[in-house]
């Protein structure tokens, strides 16, 4: 059950929403079509500037105008009919604004701000400092009528936010992500007053001559900037240059509705935009800034969405690995008092049961659960269980990826356990890599050029990591239970970090259908929130039985892998290692190598594929 949020955290929720005075009946009209609550761009007073500046550096958008629409702000918008591959924006290289390029270029290269840094953050960084730099220079730089029409005012973006409205945040992915606590922390806005002491203060007292701005002025430049680099750039190429991108930067968000594509002519030297699809006269030209939840959109962008199917929470690893320990830790003080007061494990329940067999002393200290942990979490890095950027993404009414399922097998597993599993995930590598050598041999021989290496290493991996998903699926229902029941902890504790629970939530969305006047920002940070909520209580759900456990696994939800694909196969194959239990590729995708008499699967050159489970 999840933990009911504590007295100061229902006073929070009820001082500042539900008293008479904080609701206003009759400022929200629910019937209209949904605005984003925070974010919508107004018009800003430079727009014939910044249409003379696209002019003379030869931005063109010939069949688009800017204009502000009820429902998403400042938007491009088709002025005509606009065909499907027809290039909508074309941006000549030079005239993005890129920490590279700009009027400190050298400046910046010198203190290791340019691509390429020892860290991206400071990548990330340099561009900030860049945008702070020509927006100081004013009129005098090249860039001023394309920065004058990003917005001055970025107090949508939770960096502005009060603290007593952040606190609505707490236990988002928004907010452990602008307090660094999890992800990568390069993109911005993390750590943005660490920063600002660490790097960019420092920066601009060794750069006198620069005159830019310091003490809160410059904190204050420094927040705009770093907001606008957040929600105005572009990460483009394999190289992964950050930049400013004018017009590009025009388009706003709409999960689903994407109608553009973004694309470099590198023969030209011009970023180009392409219709996707036909787009009509009037037709608002939607980009897609990637598959974000509402937190997410919120902490980098400022707004959020209605209906969002790219809304899941995110899971740290480090909650995965507590619960486990915890878990753990009690199934052994279990079994101690079990063992204590003699009775039979039997008799005492399932908590001392699903303990049985971990090969633990019975009182262990935190270092030999430690100790333990990390050998689990090595392998488990081995056999590809450990997620992108320490987060699992778990989605409402979706199983629980796979991956993850696997893992709290692996962590919770007894030593014998472990070396079976090990073994069983070396033999699936090797037979993976051998395999690969033999299709990659063929695939050679008819032209086609791969890495080796890398295909070896990522067959390997693929196989390593569906031999432990088999081997979890495989395990006892005692097992499984044990599996449930740090899931269940972990549920619990993510529940238990927000300022309240979901019920409270609903009433608010409920008020606001009612015309309640809610401050924008809680409407915002409920509309992030929430769903985050209905995803752990999802997930619990999609876990309280073996049945349903044993299933999530089936779906092998976490196992969508690129790479070749007779390597996995047969290696998955081989791991399986019960009669009866056969994983087998249930999808496949790609591009085909045009050999029509090889096996179905073989035909594909580098294809993506699903791994299934036939039990
Ligand atoms: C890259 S800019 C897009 C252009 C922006 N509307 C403008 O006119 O300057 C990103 C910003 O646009 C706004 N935005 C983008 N998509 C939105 C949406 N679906 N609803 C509301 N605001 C949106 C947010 O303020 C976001 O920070």
């Amino acid at each position: 059950m999840p933990k009911p949020p504590g007295k100061d955290k229902a006073k929070c929720f009820a001082g500042v929403y539900s008293s008479a005075t904080a609701v206003r009946e009759g400022a929200y009209d629910a019937a209209a079509s949904f605005r984003s609550p925070t974010g919508c761009t107004n018009a800003t007073p430079g727009e014939r500037d910044f249409l003379a500046w696209c002019q003379e550096e030869r931005v063109s958008f010939p069949s688009s105008h800017i204009t502000v629409l009820s429902s998403t702000g400042r938007a491009l918008v088709a002025s005509r009919a606009i065909k499907m591959g027809e290039i909508v924006v074309e941006v000549p290289d030079d005239a993005v604004l890129m920490a590279d390029n700009c009027s400190i270029r050298d400046i910046l290269e010198e203190e290791g701000m340019c691509k390429p840094a020892d860290d991206e953050i400071l990548e990330v960084q340099g561009l900030i400092i860049a945008v702070m730099y020509e927006k100081s220079l004013g009129t005098q730089s090249r860039w001023a009528p394309y920065l004058n029409l990003i917005p001055d005012d970025m107090t949508h973006m939770p960096l502005y936010w009060k603290r007593r409205e952040l606190r609505e945040l707490r236990g988002t992915a928004a907010f452990d992500k602008m307090m660094g606590k999890v992800q990568y922390p390069a993109d911005a806005p993390t750590q943005v007053p660490l920063l600002w002491s660490e790097v960019v203060e420092p920066f601009i007292h060794e750069h006198p001559k620069l005159r830019l701005p310091t003490g809160k002025a410059g904190y204050d430049l420094y927040r705009w900037a770093t907001c606008a680099v957040a929600s105005y750039s572009f990460i483009l190429g394999d190289d992964k240059y950050q930049a400013m991108v004018p017009v590009w930067d025009l388009l706003n968000h709409i999960t689903g509705q994407v109608n553009v594509r973004l694309y470099h002519c590198a023969r030209r030297h011009v970023l180009q935009m392409i219709a996707t699809r036909d787009i009509s006269q009037g037709e608002e030209l939607v980009n897609n800034y990637g598959e974000l939840s509402n937190a997410e959109l919120l902490r980098g962008y400022g707004f959020v969405e209605a209906h969002n199917v790219n809304n899941h929470v995110q899971v740290p690893l480090g909650f995965v690995v507590r619960a486990a320990t915890n878990v753990l830790q009690k199934n052994v003080a279990a079994e101690a008092g079990t063992a204590a007061t003699g009775v039979g494990a039997r008799a005492a329940g399932a908590s001392a049961a699903v303990g049985a067999g971990h090969g633990l002393p019975s009182k262990p200290g935190p270092g030999v659960l430690r100790d333990r942990m990390s050998a689990r979490l090595r392998l488990a890095r081995r056999c590809g269980l450990l997620p992108p950027h320490r987060v699992f993404k778990v989605f409402a009414c979706r199983a629980p990826p796979a991956i993850m399922t696997a893992l709290i097998h692996v962590l919770l597993a007894s030593d014998s356990e472990i070396s079976t599993l090990r073994s069983a995930a070396h033999r699936a590598g090797m037979m993976a890599v051998a395999a690969d050598q033999c299709t990659g041999r063929a695939s050679r021989s008819k032209g086609i050029a791969r890495s080796r290496n890398e295909r070896g290493c990522q067959a390997a991996m693929q196989a390593r990591t569906a031999a432990v998903v088999a081997a979890a699926m495989d395990s006892s229902d005692t097992a499984l239970k044990r599996v449930g029941l740090v899931y269940d902890d972990v549920v619990q504790r993510m529940l238990g970090r927000y300022s309240c629970d979901v019920s409270e939530d609903k009433q608010l969305l409920a008020a606001i259908g009612r015309h309640a006047s809610v401050p924008a920002r809680m409407h915002a940070a409920v509309l992030a929130r929430m769903p985050e909520k209905e995803a752990l209580l999802s997930l619990r759900d999609s876990i309280s039985t073996v049945r349903s456990l044993r299933k999530s696994l089936h779906s092998a939800s976490g196992l969508q892998c690129n790479g070749p694909e007779i390597g996995g196969r047969i290696a998955v194959q081989v791991a399986a290692s019960k009669p009866g239990i056969d994983c087998m590729i249930t999808s496949l995708s790609g591009e085909r190598n045009g050999d029509k008499d090889a096996p179905d699967e073989s035909r594909f050159a580098a294809a993506q594929f699903t791994f299934g489970f036939k039990v």
